[in-house]
């Protein structure tokens, strides 16, 4: 099978999640943590999501699925422990154009959720199109212990220095040769910032920046140092 990946904006976007067991509420998690707008639809809620119902940070309506609920829902995730409840869920989403994941029940879900390494805003989503979850979560665990835990810490300091060549250097290759340099972590993870530095070099030598032009990112009060590699999931 072949997936088409992506990485989606739900802020605001209007999710159901049917069912409010253990697995429903790793799924409202991960839809809380893109800022979606999630409606729980079960009739029995682990104390985590009453307590998000209660906080309003979700809408918790107690009560048995039934069809129409999926009415105006980008998306939706059918999570409870029983197959046929879950499966009608699927049906009235494909009926409506809602995507829909039933939860490990492969040919309902137009979607499947990946395992996710995380640092700030870099995140690596690794699928095996469901031949194997626990490969999955093994190449999470592996790969959040390989990689630096100020991995995202940095990605904004260079978000931002992106942000500084990109508003005066015009599109053209000196500028892509520019922010892949900058991208090289063997340069950026210097308590001198020579990324900034270079930065502002090629912006004066393109007379973008006074030549007497300053350095004051955080990045240069920060040391930085080495990577610190592994996280502990
Ligand atoms: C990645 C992760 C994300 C998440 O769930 O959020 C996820 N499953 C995780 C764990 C996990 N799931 C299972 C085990 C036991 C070991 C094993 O079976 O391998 C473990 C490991 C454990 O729990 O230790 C059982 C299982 N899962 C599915 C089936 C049905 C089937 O295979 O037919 C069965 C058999 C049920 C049964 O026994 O009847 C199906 C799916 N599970 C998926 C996602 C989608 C495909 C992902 C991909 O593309 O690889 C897919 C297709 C649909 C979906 O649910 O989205 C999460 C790891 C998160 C992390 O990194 O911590
Ligand atoms: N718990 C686990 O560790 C685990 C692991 C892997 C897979 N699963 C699978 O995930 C699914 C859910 O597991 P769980 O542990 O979260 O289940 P659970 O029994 O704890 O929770 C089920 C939830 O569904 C709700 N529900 C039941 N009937 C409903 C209906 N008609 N309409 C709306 N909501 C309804 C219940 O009120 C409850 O909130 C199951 O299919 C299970 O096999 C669970």
């Amino acid at each position: 099978m072949s997936l088409f990946p992506m990485f989606l904006k739900l802020t605001a976007k209007p999710c159901v999640v049917v069912g409010a067991g253990a697995i429903a509420e790793s799924k409202i998690e991960s839809l809380l943590n893109a800022e979606a707008s999630v409606r729980v639809i079960a009739p029995e809620a682990l104390p985590r999501v009453q307590a998000w119902a209660e906080a309003g940070e979700i809408v918790w309506e107690q009560r048995a699925y039934r069809e129409g609920d999926l009415d105006g829902a980008f998306l939706c995730v059918a999570g409870t422990a029983t197959a046929e409840v879950n499966r009608a869920v699927f049906h009235e989403a494909s009926a409506k154009g809602v995507l829909c994941n039933a939860v490990d029940d492969p040919p309902f879900c137009d979607f499947y959720f990946p395992s996710i390494v995380k640092r700030g805003e870099l995140q690596i989503a690794i699928s095996t199109a469901g031949e194997s979850p626990a490969l999955a979560m093994r190449l999470r665990k592996e790969l959040n212990a390989a990689l630096p835990l100020d991995l995202g810490e940095w990605l904004m300091e260079l978000g931002r220095l992106r942000r500084e060549v990109t508003a005066v250097e015009p599109i053209g290759e000196p500028r892509k040769q520019l922010l892949h340099e900058l991208a090289s972590r063997e340069v950026c993870g210097f308590a001198e910032c020579p990324s900034r530095a270079r930065a502002q070099q090629h912006m004066r030598e393109h007379g973008f920046i006074a030549a007497d032009a300053s350095c004051e990112s955080t990045s240069q009060k920060r040391d930085v140092g080495h990577p610190v590699v592994g996280g502990t999931e």
